[in-house]
């Protein structure tokens, strides 16, 4: 995801410094023109703004305030913009982190996946300091179609979480669907067309649809990460003694289909984990 939200910068015509742990993913970026550092301290250090694109809180806080991290090169006048997925108290930690070298700080998890993402049309969903909303405005608007400003940090994190529950529940019942209308005679494309038509319609079912009616999940959202956001908005559910049954039962399937090596499958491979539990069944 950061690689075509920096690339979109940079023919935007900003100035564009990048780090990766895997400096070869950079490559790219680097032949387009952006400039390599070689720690998370010296890109704060050197750029106005950072931005952050990391797998999960642990990554995402280790790069903002572990050794060389993004905090050592912050400082007054600069800004820190987490654009990962984490949870609310991972984002508060990093946010305290950085305000405290006098920098400002912005969490912006994004919905839309990588196509929205090489487009331009991701969404930004931003909590934290409003005034480095407004300075980052512009470069939000070129990497997508729109942006929500929803308060204190936490709130961004909070309503990521809550949009990929819903998402990692649905993309489980059409599963479901898809295998029972095979199990019963239909054709799964046929079902993909109906409810395309009708009031569940959804871009996911159209896009993912097909393919996984060929067992091919080529990865847009890898299913590492749609687990671990479950995860974490159970966790968020748990502690407002919410309960969300439909997501913790999606949750175990998203288990079972890491355990069968589909980690770094697209997320729309959780049908995988049914059919093997079906077969299961049967035996
Ligand atoms: N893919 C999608 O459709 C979407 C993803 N997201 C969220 O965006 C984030 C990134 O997703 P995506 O780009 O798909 O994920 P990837 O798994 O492709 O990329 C993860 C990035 O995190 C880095 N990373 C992981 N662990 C560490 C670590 N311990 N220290 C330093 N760097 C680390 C990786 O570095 P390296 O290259 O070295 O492995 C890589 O740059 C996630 O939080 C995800 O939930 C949000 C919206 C859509
Ligand atoms: O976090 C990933 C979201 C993927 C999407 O919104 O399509």
């Amino acid at each position: 995801m950061g690689a075509p939200m920096a690339s979109n910068l940079m023919k935007a015509g900003c100035d564009i410094t990048v780090w990766n742990r895997t400096k070869s993913k950079c490559d790219p970026l680097l032949s387009l023109g952006a400039k390599f550092e070689s720690s998370p301290a010296r890109v704060a250090s050197s750029c106005d703004v950072t931005f952050a694109m990391l797998a999960d809180p642990e990554s995402a806080f280790e790069v903002a305030c572990g050794a060389n991290g993004a905090a050592e090169g912050m400082a007054a006048g600069k800004g820190y913009v987490d654009v990962s997925t984490v949870d609310d108290a991972t984002s508060k930690l990093i946010g305290k982190r950085i305000t405290s070298t006098g920098a400002s700080f912005l969490e912006a998890p994004v919905s839309g996946s990588k196509k929205p993402a090489e487009d331009g049309l991701l969404i930004f969903l931003t909590a934290g300091d409003e005034s480095l909303y407004k300075r980052v405005a512009p470069l939000l608007d070129v990497m997508g179609k729109s942006r929500f400003y929803l308060g204190d940090v936490g709130n961004g994190a909070a309503m990521k979480l809550v949009v990929n529950m819903v998402m990692g529940s649905m993309m489980v019942s059409f599963a479901e669907g898809l295998l029972l209308s095979e199990k019963v005679g239909l054709d799964p494309n046929t079902v993909v067309e109906v409810i395309s038509q009708g009031a569940i319609n959804a871009p996911m079912f159209s896009l993912k649809g097909p393919s996984m009616v060929k067992a091919a999940y080529p990865t847009a959202f890898p299913l590492k990460h749609q687990q671990k956001d479950l995860r974490l908005a159970l966790a968020l559910a748990e502690s407002v003694s919410q309960p969300i049954p439909t997501a913790a039962a999606a949750n175990e399937l998203y288990k079972v289909a890491k355990s069968l090596g589909l980690a770094d499958q697209d997320f729309s491979a959780v049908i995988e984990a049914l059919k093997a539990e079906m077969q299961s069944s049967q035996h």
